[in-house]
């Protein structure tokens, strides 16, 4: 447990106005709401339903889910908090959780979950694939064949990079050596525990003390995915590790997150992309098509609680991995606690619940951090750059072994 007891750290709301969680409630979602107003062409009862999410979200409350709602869902939302915080402002309940919730109201309001013909349509998709199609991509995974020049140890930290900066849905694989922002994408890591990470992987045949299972709680779908994708062919094929499991979400959450079906487009990508691209999409696969790699959407991955509080099977997954690697801000928060932590807490400290060694690879957009040095924190705060908190130029590779 960490030296301060976690309950004596705020946990972040969204009600102060002028905030960045404040932003995102009173902003964001109702953006979100009318694009997909605008993506599909709903009937009257779905733009009902949108249109009254979108006043809910400007002053209504939490509501309990719609007594058609599937009855593990609504006993699931029970445990995940929903007697607490029914009736409550969506800016007076944890950030976390008033976030989570929105996603869930989206999907009913769209008709996901329903009987109709909009059951399991994600109103996502067709801004996923049109990353996925982008010529940036293209521009990307080109990019793999001049991987083949570097040694072995540089091709895995460029994929190592390739997975982090990815989430700022931004794939850069910066071949070492190969232009001017090696230097500044260093300077952005606030903190880079790498070796770390390396020591609980390394290649086959350098003393590996057993079969190796990578845990990947994926992030977004598209230009993350994809890095991440390579990042597990790659590791299989260096044999750093044996198998893995990739954790995405059980449906479509936070606007990019990445489902099932997010995957197989990814993989159809990769594997249609010719050259180094399709031979790391072609392991992928076989390792797919013979259990070596699987995909789990576990219903927690949609929980708008912290992973402190996963259940027990979930818990039981991640302690036999030899460690999961958590991607993304939303994972960030959900592993450390979306407190305002003193900067300088040990991530160690507030990840010690955590069943086995665990690493999170992020870009930083929101207002947690833990794990920094003092001096970095000084630096940072003295940088005058007011946003480094929140706008993804900074990232961190942080483990606990
Ligand atoms: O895709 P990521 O890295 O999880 O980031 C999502 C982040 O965006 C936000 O939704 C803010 O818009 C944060 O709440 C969240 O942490």
């Amino acid at each position: 447990m960490p030296d301060i007891p976690t309950e004596s750290v705020p946990v972040i709301r969204g009600d102060e106005p002028g905030s960045f969680p404040h932003s995102v409630l009173a902003e964001r979602h109702p953006a979100i709401i009318r694009q997909v107003k605008e993506v599909f062409p709903h009937g009257p009862e779905r733009r009902r339903a949108l249109d009254a999410l979108l006043r809910s979200c400007a002053d209504g409350v939490i509501e309990p889910l719609p007594a058609d709602a599937d009855a593990r869902d609504r006993d699931r939302w029970a445990d995940w908090g929903m007697s607490e915080y029914a009736g409550r402002s969506w800016y007076d309940v944890p950030w976390l959780w008033a976030e989570g919730h929105f996603y869930r109201r989206l999907l009913d309001a769209v008709g996901y979950f329903g009987p109709g013909p909009w059951r399991g349509v994600d109103p996502f998709r067709p801004a996923k694939l049109a990353e996925l199609d982008a010529p940036e991509t293209d521009e990307e995974l080109a990019a793999l064949d001049g991987l083949d020049a570097l040694s072995a140890d540089e091709r895995t930290r460029s994929l190592l990079h390739g997975s982090l900066w990815g989430n700022r849905a931004d794939l850069g694989f910066r071949l070492s050596g190969s232009g001017g922002d090696a230097g500044g994408e260093a300077a952005a890591l606030v903190a880079d525990d790498s070796d770390a990470l390396w020591s609980l992987l390394p290649p086959a045949g350098a003393g590996t003390p057993g079969p190796a299972t990578l845990c990947l709680v994926a992030d977004n779908a598209g230009r993350e995915l994809v890095p991440d994708l390579l990042l597990v062919s790659h590791l299989l094929g260096e044999g750093r590790i044996d198998r893995a499991v990739l954790h995405v979400k059980p449906y479509p959450y936070y606007v990019s997150d990445a489902t099932p079906t997010d995957v197989l487009d990814a993989l159809r990508r990769l594997v249609a992309a010719g050259g180094a691209a399709a031979a790391y999409g072609d392991r992928l696969w076989a390792a797919l098509t013979d259990g070596r790699v699987t995909v789990r959407a576990h219903p927690f991955s949609c929980a708008p609680l912290p992973y402190s509080d996963m259940p027990a099977d979930l818990r039981a997954e991640f302690a036999a991995a030899t460690v999961t690697v958590l991607k993304g801000d939303l994972n960030y928060r959900r592993l450390v606690g979306d407190r305002r932590w003193p900067p300088t807490t040990p991530f160690a400290e507030v990840t010690a619940y955590f069943p086995a060694p665990v690493a999170a690879l992020r870009t930083l957009k929101s207002d947690v951090i833990t794990g920094l040095t003092a001096d970095t924190e000084q630096a940072l705060e003295g940088s005058g750059e007011r946003r480094w908190r929140t706008s993804g130029t900074h990232a961190l590779i942080q483990v606990r072994t």
